[in-house]
């Protein structure tokens, strides 16, 4: 068998099953598994195969199981996925698909069941496309509470659920006065989307730090945060540094404040290729000791990410709804924290790439009960390009579905505050 395939088929099968039974997020295991193997033809297409398997997980599912008598040990399972992911979604030949996929799971330690993986995947193979006849593909790929929550919380989850069926492109932030790689259409102030498949280090500028990877929708936050020359300005979650770039380049004194300290290397690492400065503090940002107050307050507080789920379909299956109280419990003490860190008369930019109410909407309206701050609602003027983002209590909403003529963007919320 070809080396190179091999190796792609068992990066997947180790990554999927280190997220689908460890629930651990895909970015965290591909760092290390992708560090032991060299070559990146490799990497970018156990990337894709591993993509394709979450982003289609459910109708996935639906294809195998009828053809099961009963449910196989859970890495069987993941092999199957790949394996049928291969034949339905990603074209690669009949014999290719089925010969590789027995052979991982003989590989790993699974002979045992070389004859289903064998047997399913040639019926599969046999019907092809027509698999998918019936399947309620939008419904199956989405878990039963996202869908719940996200139809109650008046969203369209079917049309949030059709974009995981397309790939996505890249967008850029690139520095202000600078001029973009080529290739690129401007999407708005300093934010260029390049096409699906682009790579970023073959871009030229790259080494010398002329822009930096961020979907549209997650450079909006520090963009309307409408930072002046000289603010004193604190980012209080700021890695890996996207918006704390953004608000340095708006020419804030900016304070970037960061828990963990993995992400602080990768900050430092990310504003050094850059070349911008920002004064670093690793600490928990709720007990944050500064020796002044701000001028404007960003806090991109961590969440439950359900809103990237185009770029990270791990979300979907990592994420639990019984997480989401504590998540909101930890942006409450952020929000409490960053009002006592606020000059009177600065402002307060609370955002989340979250789709979930609980963390975004009802997050906005406990803020706005606050004594300390009142409501900066946010209007067309300062949003004119994206104005169905617009909600009524002059909220930013952004979901993964609009913009779909351009190729979407991210779920972000974001709700801008005056301290008294
Ligand atoms: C949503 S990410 C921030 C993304 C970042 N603003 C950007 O644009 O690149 C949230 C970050 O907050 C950090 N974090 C979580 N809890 C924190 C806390 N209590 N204090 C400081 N940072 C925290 C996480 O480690 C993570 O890096």
């Amino acid at each position: 068998m070809n080396k190179e395939k091999d190796d792609t088929r068992q990066i997947a099968f180790e990554a999927l099953c280190q997220v689908l039974e460890r629930n651990r997020s895909l970015d965290a295991v591909l760092d290390l598994l992708l560090s032991r193997h060299a070559d990146s033809r490799d990497k970018a297409a156990a990337y894709r195969l591993i993509v394709c398997c979450l982003r289609q997980k459910g109708v996935l599912e639906a294809i195998i199981e009828p053809l099961l008598r009963r449910a196989p040990p859970q890495p069987v399972s993941v092999i199957l996925l790949l394996g049928v992911a291969q034949i339905i979604f990603l074209e690669t030949p009949r014999h290719a698909a089925i010969n590789t996929t027995v052979n991982l799971a003989r590989k790993n330690g699974f002979s045992g069941f070389t004859g289903l993986v064998n047997a399913v995947l040639r019926k599969v193979a046999d019907q092809g496309k027509e698999c998918l006849e019936g399947l309620d593909q939008e419904r199956l790929n989405l878990p039963t509470w996202l869908w719940q929550e996200w139809d109650k919380a008046g969203f369209n989850p079917r049309q949030l659920a059709q974009c995981l069926n397309y790939e996505v492109p890249l967008d850029l932030s690139v520095k202000s006065g600078l001029s973009a790689p080529q290739g690129g259409v401007l999407l708005c102030a300093d934010s260029y989307r390049y096409p699906v498949g682009t790579k970023v280090n073959n871009l030229s500028g790259f080494e010398e730090g002329q822009f930096w990877v961020q979907d549209v929708a997650a450079s909006l936050p520090a963009f309307l945060l409408q930072v002046k020359q000289g603010e004193k300005v604190a980012d209080l979650c700021a890695a890996p540094g996207g918006k704390t770039a953004q608000l340095v380049m708006a020419g804030g004194q900016v304070v970037a404040v960061e828990k963990d300290p993995k992400r602080i290397k990768r900050l430092k690492e990310n504003l050094d290729r850059l070349q911008l400065k920002a004064e670093i503090v690793q600490s928990d940002a709720a007990q944050l000791q500064y020796k002044e107050e701000f001028d404007a307050i960003l806090l991109d507080a961590p969440c439950s990410a359900t809103g990237i789920f185009r770029r990270h379909p791990d979300v979907l299956h990592i994420k639990k709804p019984k997480e989401i109280s504590g998540l909101v419990n930890v942006q409450r003490q952020l929000i409490q924290a960053a009002l006592r860190y606020l000059k009177p008369g600065g402002r307060l930019m609370y955002s989340v790439c979250s789709l979930q109410p609980a963390e975004a909407e009802e997050q906005a309206r406990y803020m706005s009960s606050l004594p300390e701050i009142l409501p900066l609602p946010l209007t067309v003027e300062d949003i004119p390009f994206l104005p169905e983002s617009i909600i009524k209590e002059g909220w930013v909403r952004t979901l993964p579905s609009m913009w779909s003529e351009k190729g979407g963007l991210d779920g972000f919320f974001m709700a801008r505050f005056v301290k008294k």
